[in-house]
């Protein structure tokens, strides 16, 4: 059934096929948009007018967008049957995927973060996006530190989502706040998906891929489109206080590239680039003794694994994104932790001198670097490495394709997949970063709690590209030898 709408800008021709929508303009070829980019079809009976809204590709080199909204309005011939087809396009393109329509959206806009175009980039591009797609929207822009916090810990909890318009730092508050929630399972159960207007964007560029990672109009489509997809979260325990993290823990040279490079936050993601190069050229050694409690240690294993399982994933079945909202729910707490301190069965010390350490989730933690491409959102692990303090010819041979994970394979850089690990710092000084944020460098404790989170995703995993080999440069040195001569050397178990 094809729809004929009548608008200033001329005649289109509307027509519903089996997975997109054709568009005709009268002077222009069809058009062909994917349902995936229909935002909104309906017919206002106060304007007696139609209205259909979608997204079409068009690069923006300036803003760093690759789609444009597009919005048609204008008069029909028979009120009744643009009602129905409305109605039928609608009911496609979002319960057909399982997708609720009008997503109730608490939306936290931080006007500090990365080079300060928040405010703007949302007023400007994304607000209109989510208006047109019927969201509806709860906008507070964060005036402080803490502010994102608050008002997670207070969150009603019927939102279909938070979206947070910043970089990875008003996550670690938001998620902060769920934990201290009355509820906090239900709270995790919210879907939180970021709009990149920070500096590093590591949680964006996991979801959306290095190609799109930084573009505002995908991740608006996501939150309007995408499926939750449930996630692993860490509790970090320091000095028995115990904090939420989602992305990583670095500390050394990568803490030093994030904490000590604030002052260059005008340049973007650069300062992360400057800051390593200044570490290697520093090259100090990280005093921490690191213990783990592994779970898998053959690099070759891990990277099979990830390949298969991305290789048959497939999008999540569609389930209501909206969180269960029942008054008789009784109010569940955080899951207990598992590990102690004191716990030493099954743990391994790494003895050699480190230049840092290196632990997280999702294999982008920025755009030049995809550190744990072995990463999988829900295997109720987290990736730890430690580079051995061996010479700069070999962090900087180690760095090469970095972007692309291939410093994976480094054979210096040990490399596992561990239930739980801790540091204990063995000099007073040193830097420690949790999801980017500066903690104090003391002695700390991390495990993983399976699926405690929930995202939007546009593909039910992670949005990343990663050949299961080494690269042929590395091809000699299989890491899985090296990693038992080092062995050997470098690491003994309690
Ligand atoms: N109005 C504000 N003024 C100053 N700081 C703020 C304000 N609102 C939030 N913040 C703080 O800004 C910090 C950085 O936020 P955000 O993560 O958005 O940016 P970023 O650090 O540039 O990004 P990334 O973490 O991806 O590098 C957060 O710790 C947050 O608490």
């Amino acid at each position: 059934m094809d729809l004929l709408v009548s608008s200033p800008q001329g005649k289109y021709t509307f027509k519903q096929v089996d997975n997109a929508l054709l568009v005709t303009h009268e002077d222009s070829p069809t058009c062909t948009i994917q349902h995936h980019y229909v935002l909104d079809s309906h017919y206002d009976d106060e304007d007696h007018l139609m209205h259909v809204s979608y997204l079409i590709d068009k690069l923006d080199k300036k803003q760093g967008t690759s789609l444009e909204l597009l919005k048609v309005t204008g008069t029909v011939q028979d009120e009744v049957q643009a009602f129905d087809w409305a109605e039928k396009l609608m009911s496609t393109v979002y319960e057909g995927y399982g997708i609720q329509r009008s997503r109730r959206l608490r939306v936290l806009v931080n006007p500090h973060g990365g080079v300060r175009k928040g405010t703007f980039i949302f007023s400007r591009i994304v607000e209109p996006i989510f208006r047109a797609a019927g969201c509806q929207l709860h906008v507070t822009q964060t005036t402080h530190n803490g502010h994102a916090h608050d008002i997670a810990k207070d969150l009603a909890t019927n939102y279909d989502a938070v979206v947070t318009v910043s970089g990875d730092g008003l996550i670690h508050e938001v998620l902060n706040g769920f934990a201290e929630h009355a509820d906090p399972l239900k709270a995790f159960s919210i879907p939180v998906a970021p709009i990149p207007t920070g500096s590093g964007n590591g949680l964006s560029l996991n979801l959306l891929g290095a190609e799109h990672g930084f573009d505002v109009t995908r991740a608006a489509l996501n939150v309007i489109k995408g499926q939750p997809m449930k996630v692993d979260l860490f509790s970090f325990t320091q000095d028995n206080k115990r904090s939420i993290s989602f992305m990583s823990q670095s500390l050394g040279l990568m803490a030093d590239l994030d904490i000590g490079t604030e002052h260059l936050r005008w340049m973007g993601d650069t300062r992360f680039m400057v800051g390593l190069l200044r570490g290697i050229i520093q090259f100090r050694a990280c005093p921490v003794q690191l213990s783990y409690k592994a779970a898998e240690m053959d690099k070759h294993k891990m990277a099979e694994r990830v390949s298969l399982l991305r290789k048959n994933k497939k999008p999540p079945p569609p389930t209501s994104s909206s969180p269960a909202t029942s008054e008789s729910d009784i109010a569940e707490t955080l899951p207990p932790l598992k590990f102690q301190p004191e716990d030493n069965e099954g743990w391994t010390t790494f003895d050699e001198p480190l230049l840092y350490v290196y632990a997280g989730k999702g294999p982008f933690v920025g755009r030049d670097y995809m550190a744990f491409p072995v990463s999988l959102p829900d295997d109720g692990l987290i990736d730890v490495m430690a580079m051995p303090l061996s010479s700069r010819k070999d962090v900087i041979a180690g760095m090469t394709g970095a972007e692309k994970g291939e410093s994976f394979w480094s054979p210096k850089l040990q490399y596992v997949k561990a239930h739980a690990y801790r540091v204990k710092p063995l000099k007073p000084k040193g830097h420690l970063a949790v999801d980017g944020e500066i903690y104090p460098f003391k002695e700390f404790q991390v495990e993983v709690h399976q699926c405690l989170g929930t995202l939007l995703s546009p593909y039910g995993h992670y949005a990343v590209d990663f050949a299961p080999h080494p690269p042929a440069k590395n091809k000699k040195s299989k890491p899985s030898e090296g990693k038992k001569k080092g062995a050997t050397r470098s690491v003994s178990t309690i």
